[in-house]
């Protein structure tokens, strides 16, 4: 069975919420890169992004995902974009079940908007309205997130406790 449990999918699709929950049932250690980032930046994400530009956060998302990576008995919630960088995949798949967290666009929005200002790449100064964005996004990440993944869940309207039961089924059945 595989060391790790990482999630990966759009903004809003339940990353960080889902693998809180998922590792506190299996007693195994949440990482989350986007927290990790904050922390290695001393700042929060919209301010990194703002101050000095997407890249630089890529770049500390690559640097604390490869070090993560390495451990064991982690369930790892990945930022939205961690499959951008084939590096980020290929460190994630070498120990860890890859979960595609999935849902409908429009429910995609719907989440993201009770947290306004926490994502740059749909709020701050973007020409297209969010769900417009969510939707373009989604056509250059999809297949990414297609193929980096062992599994995908679909969590339009299922509640985070049955996507953990359906995780660790899926985790117990040994893919890979
Ligand atoms: N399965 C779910 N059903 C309903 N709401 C959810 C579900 N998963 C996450 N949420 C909510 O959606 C929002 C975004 O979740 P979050 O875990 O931050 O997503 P991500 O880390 O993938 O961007 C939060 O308000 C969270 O409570
Ligand atoms: O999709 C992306 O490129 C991003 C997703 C965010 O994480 P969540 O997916 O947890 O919102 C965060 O890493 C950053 O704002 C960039
Ligand atoms: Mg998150």
């Amino acid at each position: 069975m595989l060391d790790n449990i990482a999630l990966i999918g759009f903004m809003g699709s339940g990353k960080s919420t889902v693998g809180r929950l998922l590792a506190q049932r299996l007693g195994w250690r949440f990482q989350d890169t986007d927290a990790l980032v904050e922390r290695v930046a001393g700042c929060s994400i919209p301010t990194l992004f703002a101050r000095d530009g997407e890249a630089a956060f890529r770049d500390k998302e690559t640097s604390v995902l490869l070090g993560i990576t390495l451990g064991e008995r982690q369930v790892i919630a990945t930022g939205g974009g961690a499959i951008l960088r084939e590096e980020n995949v290929a460190a994630l798949r070498t120990r860890s079940l890859v979960v595609y967290l999935t849902a409908q666009p429009e429910v995609l929005a719907e989440r993201v908007s009770r947290r306004p200002g926490e994502r740059p790449l749909l709020t701050s100064g973007q020409p297209e309205p969010p769900l417009a964005r969510i939707l373009s996004l989604l056509a250059e990440r999809g297949p990414l997130y297609q193929s980096a993944a062992h599994c995908i869940v679909d969590t339009s309207s299922r509640p985070p406790a049955a996507l953990v039961d359906e995780i660790i089924r899926q985790h117990q059945r040994g893919l890979v």
